[in-house]
């Protein structure tokens, strides 16, 4: 019997960010480990025309939670969406709701952030580390409160390149950059913000770092952890391979790639890929959750949840794999034939975005509008390579995440815990998880169907020869533009061509020799 499936059983959790990647894994796993938990209380704002209810029904009949209602068929019930909204005051909670919290919630998993790396430095103060007071300050007041384990980034300290599972304080304390965010002007604070983040590429991953000082801070009289997952990426095992459902992190690269718009990048082949399946994350969230209700360590640990320590991988090995899937299984309909060349020169870098990047889609555009449509590939690139440039931080450099207290609780768990709640990353082998991953993007995020495979492949097919003919015809407009103006270049071309004819005229003689 596992002790930490034993350990959720009847007991009350409240998830935030439960709509999310991460909290949606978290969730499943709940269930279908712990059926008879009581209650998951899920913070969630009504977004795109859904209501909450609509939104907690498209999870619950989702793939994901296919397992789940085999194993919890009253899942429905066992889940409690609450309106909350963590760019508002207290999180905009109802005053019943956070009564009813109050006296049930034993464990607060807390996942929601912005995760967005362009975020004004006022919008990720606001959730990344304001919205974490706020919960920290309901949070104290609950009366059954066992554990508040709080999700936060292996790169919350990138600024530093050996990372130990302590807490870094940032030069400015948190309480003062939220009390200035209400009366500074947004110009200033976007001119104050380089100097705030300092040595970090962007305000997410400073405002992950205030979120863990606040929670060091504020959750002095609770019991916290806090857990720092690295590039979490698409499930290893569970509930089935491969299954991911955002373009976060690689897999938006992968989708650029898969469909031809994305055919090189400026990353070091040889820094490490610390990707994280996000089982392994929720494993470890969840052992982290028991541990530190049951056991009440002091000071508050942090776990590191990456995987470069144990068992790296590096970004060239990632992309060949991620190119040989693309040869087993293309995406559809794709703009160009998939390529992955990895760049370190910013030269060549920029040479192969001229012409691998914007030039396709100059010519596309010119297509389209020749043909009366509305031209769009432009944008679109120049979407996709803004996005890469903000990425690039990430892919040109590794680090080293200490792993004494992950290393610990794993431990200090059962062989039957070690085995249900697995967070051994040791295990993994890349190439297969590689490939999991990439064809998770083709069924979960495209919605590409398997059986379109053959057809996917007759396309890359055309790509191929309209690239080749392509190709031939540019070099001969050029060699002809070069013939016209250049008497050397004209003198190259008649000695080619005399080479070519003597050699086909000695090739033809031999073959009437040996007959
Ligand atoms: C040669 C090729 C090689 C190929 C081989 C390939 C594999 C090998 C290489 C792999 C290297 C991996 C590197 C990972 C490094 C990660 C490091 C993370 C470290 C920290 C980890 C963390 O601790 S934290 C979580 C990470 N946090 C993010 O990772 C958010 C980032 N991200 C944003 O901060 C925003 O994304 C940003 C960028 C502002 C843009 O912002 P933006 O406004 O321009 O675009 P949006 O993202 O809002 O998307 C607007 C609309 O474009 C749609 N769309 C977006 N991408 C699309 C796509 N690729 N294809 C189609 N459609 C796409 C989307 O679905 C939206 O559609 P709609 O508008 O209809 O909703
Ligand atoms: N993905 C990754 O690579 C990594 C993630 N992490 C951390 O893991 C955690 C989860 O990340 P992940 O699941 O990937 O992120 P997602 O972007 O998928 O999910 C974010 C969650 O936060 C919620 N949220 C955001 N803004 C608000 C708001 N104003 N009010 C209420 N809820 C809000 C979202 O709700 P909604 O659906 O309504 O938008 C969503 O449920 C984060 O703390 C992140 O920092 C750490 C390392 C890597």
């Amino acid at each position: 019997m596992s002790m930490i499936a034993a350990f959720y059983d009847n007991k009350s959790i409240l998830i935030t960010g439960a709509t999310g990647f991460l909290g949606k894994v978290l969730m499943e796993k709940l269930f279908r480990t712990s059926p008879d938990l009581k209650v998951i209380y899920i913070l969630v704002r009504p977004k795109a025309g859904q209501t909450l209810q609509q939104r907690v029904f498209q999870i619950l009949n989702s793939k994901l939670f296919e397992k789940v209602k085999e194993v919890c068929p009253k899942v429905h019930e066992k889940i409690k969406p609450i309106y909350a909204d963590l760019n508002q005051k207290d999180l905009a909670i109802s005053k019943e709701d956070v009564k009813e919290l109050l006296s049930s919630v034993n464990i607060i998993f807390h996942c929601a952030a912005t995760v967005r790396f362009d975020d004004p430095l006022r919008h990720a103060v606001q959730l990344n580390v304001t919205a974490t007071q706020q919960l920290l300050h309901i949070a104290s007041q609950m009366t059954k409160l066992e554990a508040f384990i709080h999700i936060s980034t292996a790169y919350s300290n990138c600024n530093l390149k050996h990372i130990d599972e302590v807490i870094y304080p940032c030069s400015v304390e948190p309480k003062k950059i939220i009390q200035s965010m209400e009366w500074l002007d947004d110009a200033i604070i976007d001119e104050i913000t380089p100097k705030l983040i300092a040595g970090r590429p962007n305000t997410y991953t400073y405002t992950k770092a205030l979120g863990e000082m606040v929670v060091q801070e504020e959750g002095s009289n609770l019991n916290v952890a806090i857990i720092r997952p690295s590039i979490v990426g698409a499930t290893w095992q569970e509930p089935f391979p491969g299954w991911v459902d955002n373009l976060n992190g690689p897999s938006g690269l992968i989708v650029a790639a898969g469909k031809g718009f994305l055919r090189s990048i400026k990353a070091t082949p040889m820094a490490v890929a610390d990707l994280i399946p996000v089982d392994t994350v929720v494993n470890l969230t969840l052992a982290v959750g028991w541990y530190t209700a049951v056991h009440r360590p002091k000071p508050t640990l942090i776990y590191h949840c990456t995987s470069g320590t144990t068992n790296p991988c590096n970004w060239g090995k990632m992309g060949l794999q991620v190119l040989a899937t693309f040869e087993k299984a293309p995406f559809e309909r794709a703009f160009r034939r998939p390529n992955a060349d990895f760049t370190t020169n910013y030269f060549t870098a920029s040479y192969w975005n001229a012409v691998s990047h914007r030039a396709p889609a100059i010519i596309y555009d010119f297509y389209l509008r020749l043909t009366g449509r509305e031209p769009r590939m432009t944008k679109l690139m120049n979407r996709l390579l803004r996005t890469i440039s903000m990425l690039e931080y990430f892919i040109n450099r590794s680090w080293e995440w200490s792993t004494y207290n992950t290393e610990m609780l794993m431990s200090e768990l059962s062989p039957e815990d070690q085995r249900v709640f697995n967070f051994d990353v040791s295990q993994l082998n890349w190439l297969e998880y590689i490939e999991n991953y990439v064809l998770g993007v083709k069924k979960y995020i495209l919605k590409e169907d398997m059986a379109g495979i053959p057809e996917a492949k007759q396309h890359l097919k055309r790509l191929r020869n309209i690239h080749y003919f392509f190709n031939t015809a540019l070099f001969l407009i050029i060699w002809c533009l070069l013939i016209a103006r250049s008497q050397m270049a004209r003198n190259m071309w008649f000695f080619i061509v005399s080479f070519c004819y003597k050699f086909l005229s000695y090739f033809r003689a031999s073959r009437t020799l040996k007959i």
